[in-house]
């Protein structure tokens, strides 16, 4: 759905330039959630501006719904960009106007007449929950209630595409969860494909099914969540499951570190290493986290004594994964 094909980007010129974004590759497919992480200056929100050319790529090109935006200009870009919804940080919504003029407002720029408007106002408010607000005004609304208009009016001209620039970042964590569930509601409802960026774990976490981390303005992993969450050795997984980087193993004791993925996150594999290769273990740290249906975990632990390696042997033929400190 959309294709970024080695974007670059730079500002400015001479030794002044700032290399925003660096040989980006990234393959956003129709009805997935595919997030980009990266923190403060990694160059998230010049990637997001690029794909609907708010920002132009100093190199490369781009491809939404098979046509390459990239290429576009004046009407045919304006056109293109009613295909691709975007919501903001700080929601943007016009403070003299009411809830349904927001929503409006782009169909008006599309031409819609005033009772086409009307209905197409009341559907969308129906859909984001705010039917009962339309003629209040943003400064009347929670920051939740505001990203709901946004999301509302992002979805006025039936996009294919919903860009997400930090949409979560100015609300509180249980109003961030109930947007995030919107959207993945829309997601699952309408198949509709978002692409979104974060500096924030948990919403990769919560709704995403794919992700890049975004590093100094390129991207230094990708793949699904699930798949990279239960790679011990991910950034992905790194961070979702820190490690105790400076703990000394007693004498005769070794450091083990297990990943759970699926079902074997259920089983009693410990009390098994403990009872049939008499292995005292000694747990250092331990988290479970859950990724839509599946449960990915990892456990540090000290094994101490007892029949080691056929203990490692029985872990790794249960299919877990399964590092030794050395
Ligand atoms: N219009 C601009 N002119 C010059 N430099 C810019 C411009 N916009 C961004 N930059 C620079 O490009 C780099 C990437 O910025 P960008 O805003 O894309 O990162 P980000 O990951 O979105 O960070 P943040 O979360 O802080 O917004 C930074 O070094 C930034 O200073």
């Amino acid at each position: 759905m959309i294709t970024i094909n080695d974007v670059s980007k730079v500002y400015g010129r001479g030794e002044k330039a700032i290399v925003a974004l660096d040989a980006v590759n990234l393959a956003v497919p129709q009805g997935e959630i595919f997030g980009v992480l990266g923190e403060s200056g990694a160059g998230k929100s010049t990637l997001i501006r690029c794909v609907n050319l708010l920002e132009r790529p100093t190199s490369g090109s781009i491809i939404v719904n098979d046509q390459e935006i990239t290429s576009l200009n004046g009407p045919a870009l304006r056109k293109a960009r009613q295909r691709i919804g975007m919501i903001f940080q700080h929601f943007n919504l016009l403070s003299s106007r009411t809830i349904a003029e927001n929503v409006a407002f782009p169909l008006e720029v599309m031409g819609y007449n005033r009772s086409q408007r009307q209905e197409r106002v009341k559907e969308l408010l129906a859909l984001v929950g705010l039917e009962n607000r339309a003629q209040a005004y943003p400064a009347q609304l929670s920051g939740g209630q505001k990203q709901r208009v946004g999301i509302a009016r992002a979805l006025a001209g039936k996009p294919d595409v919903l860009l997400s620039d930090e949409a979560t970042s100015a609300l509180d964590p249980q109003t961030t969860r109930s947007i995030l569930e919107l959207l993945q509601d829309l997601n699952q409802r309408m198949g509709l494909t978002i692409l979104l960026i974060t500096h924030e774990m948990g919403v990769v976490k919560q709704i995403c099914h794919q992700v890049a981390i975004l590093e100094a303005g390129k991207v230094v992993e990708q793949g699904r969540v699930s798949e990279l969450a239960a790679l011990p050795e991910s950034r992905l997984a790194r961070s979702l499951f820190p490690r105790l980087q400076s703990y000394e193993a007693q004498p005769g004791a070794r450091i083990v570190t297990i990943t759970f993925a699926g079902d074997t996150a259920d089983e009693p594999v410990l009390s098994n290493v403990i009872r049939q290769f008499d292995v005292n273990v000694n747990i250092l740290s331990g988290n479970i986290e859950k990724f839509g249906e599946q449960r990915i975990g990892q456990l540090q632990a000290e094994f101490v004594g007892g029949q080691f390696e056929a203990a490692l042997n029985y872990l790794r033929q249960l299919g877990l994964r399964v590092e030794v400190d050395e």
